[in-house]
């Protein structure tokens, strides 16, 4: 307990810059206090749990997937004796001292605190967007484009940056052809993503357009999107199976709003080369004050720049408390595919694969949890140790299935699986419900508890 309740610094956000600040400022003794994020300005891990290759971050010469350069992030700061919890921030009050902050579970008082809450990718909101949201339209090409809704099938992208022109790109490794719809006369992309957009017999570039809404089939099915020529105003419907957005990015900065200064787009305002924000004890790191790099290694850099500004600030206002780390518990072993190979019993709460489902559909008398999952989908990674966690409370009312559904596509087709991660509830053969995307804990719960 440092300081009587008050601790040293606490981190909001979890992507590269939050990560390499808890690093850094655990190893310097300041036990952090790290709220990693769930939902509301993306997912624990940060942008790069949406994206496959990595392949621009020093050390690592063969690359490596944005999830797992997170998951080692992650793992060294937890190393090193940083507090996790992944949960949203929803209020903050560095007016007055210590500063506080407040989560869905818990309130904690700090003399410092690093922002690092990074940015969140950017809406349409077309008319009937809603209707069709992770029923046809997405943004992450990477978390969806490959389920059974976009295999095969015509697809759009919108935007004309690097994310829009990556994500034509990744798309046509499932999709039969990839249309990128762009406002402009032409594109904003780095000359080399240019380069492999429209040299890709696979991707047709319309300039000059914008969606306008997304028409739906006698089915209800996303059929296609209502373009507008931007120069001439003419407008047609383009038949595609969905709709990715690529359009960039808004700060995670509402919670500061009125506290610390902002600029006009709401990226906190440092002091050039520092990490320094208006509020003294208060420093920012990552996409949060940058609107010009982006980069996962220049907020990294700023993240190692906040947390030595921290230590600094502490020290010379008598504040920091040193904190020993205690030898920590060792982990609950998670499921491997390897359990699976080992064999079916009924008796085991957690279970994977095609076989596994199919028995258990058949002969389990519990509440049946089916989490549908894919290699490249970083929400999935956030999920399963929340689910994880979910399942052990309700070890005897409930089983649970992992299914990857690119090792079983027949399986998700058939469950009508559009996105993941989608958790599906069965009970005595029938699917009692669907929730997909990353939910909170409570959600899972009040389900199982009122259909246990
Ligand atoms: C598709 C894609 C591909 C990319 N590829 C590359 C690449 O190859 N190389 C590269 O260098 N960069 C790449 N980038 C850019 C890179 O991901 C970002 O620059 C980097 O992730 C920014 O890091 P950050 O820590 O500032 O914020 P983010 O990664 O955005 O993380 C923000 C964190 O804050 C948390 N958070 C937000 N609000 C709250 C709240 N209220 N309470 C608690 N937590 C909160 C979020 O949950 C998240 O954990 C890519 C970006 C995208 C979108």
């Amino acid at each position: 307990d440092p300081g009587r309740g008050v601790e040293n610094l606490v981190i909001i956000g979890s992507g590269p810059a939050g990560y390499t600040a808890a690093i850094y400022a655990a190893r310097a003794n300041l036990k952090p206090v790290v709220f990693e994020g769930y939902q509301v300005g993306g997912v624990p891990g940060g942008q790069l749990m949406t994206t496959t290759e990595v392949e621009n971050f020093p050390g690592f010469p063969d690359g490596i997937t944005g999830p797992d350069l997170m998951d080692k992030m992650r793992k060294q700061a937890e190393r090193w004796g940083a507090e996790l919890h992944q949960e949203d921030v929803e209020f903050i009050d560095v007016k007055n001292r210590p500063f506080v902050i407040r989560s869905s579970d818990r309130e904690v008082k700090s003399h410092s605190v690093i922002i690092a809450t990074g940015a969140t990718a950017k809406r349409l909101r077309l008319p009937r967007e809603e209707e069709f949201w992770s029923r046809g339209i997405s943004a992450c090409a990477i978390c969806d484009g490959a389920s059974p809704l976009y295999k095969g099938q015509v697809l759009a992208v919108v935007g004309g940056g690097d994310t829009a022109t990556e994500e034509a790109i990744y798309l046509t490794k499932y999709a039969c052809h990839v249309h990128l719809l762009v406002r402009r006369d032409q594109l904003r992309a780095s000359k080399a993503m240019q380069d492999r957009v429209l040299n890709n017999p696979n991707i047709t570039v319309h300039f000059n357009t914008e969606a306008v809404d997304v028409v739906g089939n006698t089915k209800g099915q996303m059929s296609g999107i209502q373009l507008r020529r931007i120069d001439t105003g003419e407008e047609k419907v383009l038949e595609v199976k969905g709709l990715f957005y690529g359009i960039g990015h808004t700060p995670n900065s509402q919670l500061l709003q009125g506290q610390i200064e902002l600029d006009s787009s709401g990226y906190i305002l440092v002091d050039e080369g520092t990490a320094k924000t208006s509020v003294d004890g208060v420093f920012a790191a990552g996409d949060v004050q940058d609107h010009e790099w982006r980069q996962a290694v220049t907020a990294a850099g700023s993240g190692c720049i906040a947390a030595l500004s921290v230590e600094r600030y502490l020290v010379s206002n008598d504040l920091l408390v040193e904190f020993h780390q205690p030898v920590r518990e060792e982990k609950k072993k998670e499921i491997e595919g390897k359990d699976v190979e080992m064999g079916f019993d009924i008796t085991h709460t957690k279970h994977k694969g095609q076989y596994a489902l199919r028995k258990l559909y058949h002969g389990s008398p519990r509440l049946i949890l089916v989490l549908y999952t894919s290699p490249t989908c970083g929400p999935c990674r956030t999920l399963k140790p929340i689910l994880n966690k979910v399942i052990d409370e309700y070890d005897e009312y409930v089983h649970f299935v992992e299914i990857d559904i690119e090792e079983d596509p027949e399986i998700a087709e058939a469950a009508g699986i559009m996105g993941t991660p989608c958790v599906q509830f069965f009970k005595n053969k029938e699917m009692i419900r669907t929730f997909s995307g990353v939910k909170m804990k409570k959600e899972y719960r009040e389900f199982i508890e009122s259909n246990k």
